[in-house]
């Protein structure tokens, strides 16, 4: 594995792709920063060597070209007290002024381009595009495993115009290394948990997870596509119609294949999405058609608990409901306490996601599990035993 310990960046521009899309909230305060003490160590080398280091990431998934919200401006100040260091940054993330600011660049100085997503280009994964990125460095290092599962200009298609001075950088190693310890013949049982938002891509992972595990439990805003595949009632709740079939399959595959799928049976049900929203614990097959679920119920955290306590290897991805918010926290809480539980009884758990770090962090236990993972679906396709295309083109 060829990583920044190969190369005296003395002199030299390091392009570091980093994925510092990290969550904030409404006054664009950063509300947990993994993501960004993840890339510490590797900009902190560059720097130490002599070397200027220009960062380049992705805010969100932008659909519209700039918009003020997903700019990452919001993170400078941040980023510059972590690193203690006068953040620069260009408004653009290609475009003259990117060039110049590039251009005159000293060393040990660190620039911020602005959100890729804000060009299609991007994710379309364009040669054009990454050549001009390229164009502002001469080395380029990629410490974004966050967002290593995607073949976009910046992860994947720019490594081309580096062939002979492409790195990894210390995260993305991290990762790697432990992930396969999750990998490569797990201690069982080994349980894996999904939850939160992002339903049609998790979906997709499950069949290859189903593989893996011994216990697949299903949380947060993903569990209603299943509640409503099997025909309940889940009023406003999170669901994609398009994957009710999947969904149905999935159920059935895991029965062939002897994995335990455990879903919840009940929900806090809420009456609007708000921390102060009127909440009862109910059955998730019954939610009225004006109400949904925003956490799991107390019955399906306990049932979760005790699986989650008699595993020796644990993957955890996606908080159970809407934890940001303390009125649905409580079910993520559950889960956490029990992981810990685990965890001290000698299991190793990985938790990956850029929410599902936030929740560990908001609980205060990073420290009580194995390793806090700065990747969730990256972590989660890397489980399916396919070289990752942020990986594959380093490697390649
Ligand atoms: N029942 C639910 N309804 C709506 N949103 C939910 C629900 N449960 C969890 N979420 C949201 O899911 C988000 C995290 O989803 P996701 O991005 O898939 O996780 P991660 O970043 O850990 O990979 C959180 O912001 C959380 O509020
Ligand atoms: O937050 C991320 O992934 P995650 O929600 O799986 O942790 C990464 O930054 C990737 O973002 P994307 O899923 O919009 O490509």
């Amino acid at each position: 594995m060829k990583t920044i310990d190969d190369l005296n960046f003395s002199g030299k521009k390091a392009l570091v792709r980093v994925d510092f899309n990290v969550p904030l909230d409404e006054n664009f305060n950063i509300t947990d920063d993994n993501r960004i003490k993840g890339a510490k160590p590797t900009i902190e080398k560059i720097i130490k060597d002599g070397g200027a280091v220009i960062l380049m990431s992705h805010l969100g998934r932008p659909k519209e070209g700039p918009t003020d919200k997903f700019s990452l401006k919001h993170i400078v100040k941040h980023l510059s007290q972590e690193l203690n260091v006068d953040v620069q940054f260009a408004d653009d993330c290609i475009g003259q002024q990117a060039v110049d600011k590039a251009k005159n660049l000293k060393p040990g100085e660190v620039l911020l381009l602005e959100n890729l997503r804000f060009y299609k280009e991007e994710e379309k994964g364009d040669d054009a595009f990454a050549e001009k990125l390229a164009a502002l460095g001469d080395v380029y290092v990629n410490d974004a495993f966050g967002t290593a599962h995607r073949a976009h200009a910046s992860t994947a298609v720019i490594a081309q115009f580096f062939p002979n001075a492409k790195y990894f950088g210390y995260l993305m190693a991290a990762e790697l290394k432990n992930a396969e310890k999750v990998l490569n013949n797990p201690e069982r049982p080994f349980t894996a948990i999904m939850g939160g938002a992002k339903v049609s891509d998790k979906l997709e992972l499950i069949e290859a997870l189903l593989a893996k595990v011994d216990n697949l439990i299903i949380g947060g805003g993903m569990a209603y596509t299943f509640v409503k595949a099997k025909g309940g009632e889940i009023g406003q709740s999170l669901v994609e119609l398009d994957k009710l079939d999947l969904a149905n399959s999935l159920v059935e595959k895991a029965k062939e294949k002897g994995v335990q799928l455990i879903l919840p049976t009940d929900s806090q049900i809420a009456d609007k999405f708000a921390n102060d929203a009127e909440v009862y614990d109910g059955p998730n097959n019954e939610i009225p058609a004006d109400k949904m679920g925003l956490d799991i119920g107390s019955d399906s955290a306990k049932a979760f608990a005790d699986v989650i306590k008699s595993s020796k290897t644990i993957l955890w991805n996606g908080p159970m409901g809407v934890f940001e918010m303390d009125t649905f926290a409580k079910g993520t809480k559950a889960v956490a306490e029990a992981v810990v539980d685990a965890t001290k009884n000698g299991a190793f758990s990985l938790i990956g996601g850029g929410d599902s770090a936030a929740a560990v962090t908001k609980f205060n236990m990073t420290k009580d599990v194995s390793y806090v993972s700065t990747g969730g679906g990256a972590l989660l396709e890397y489980m399916e035993g396919k070289e990752l295309p942020g990986v594959q083109a380093i490697n390649a």
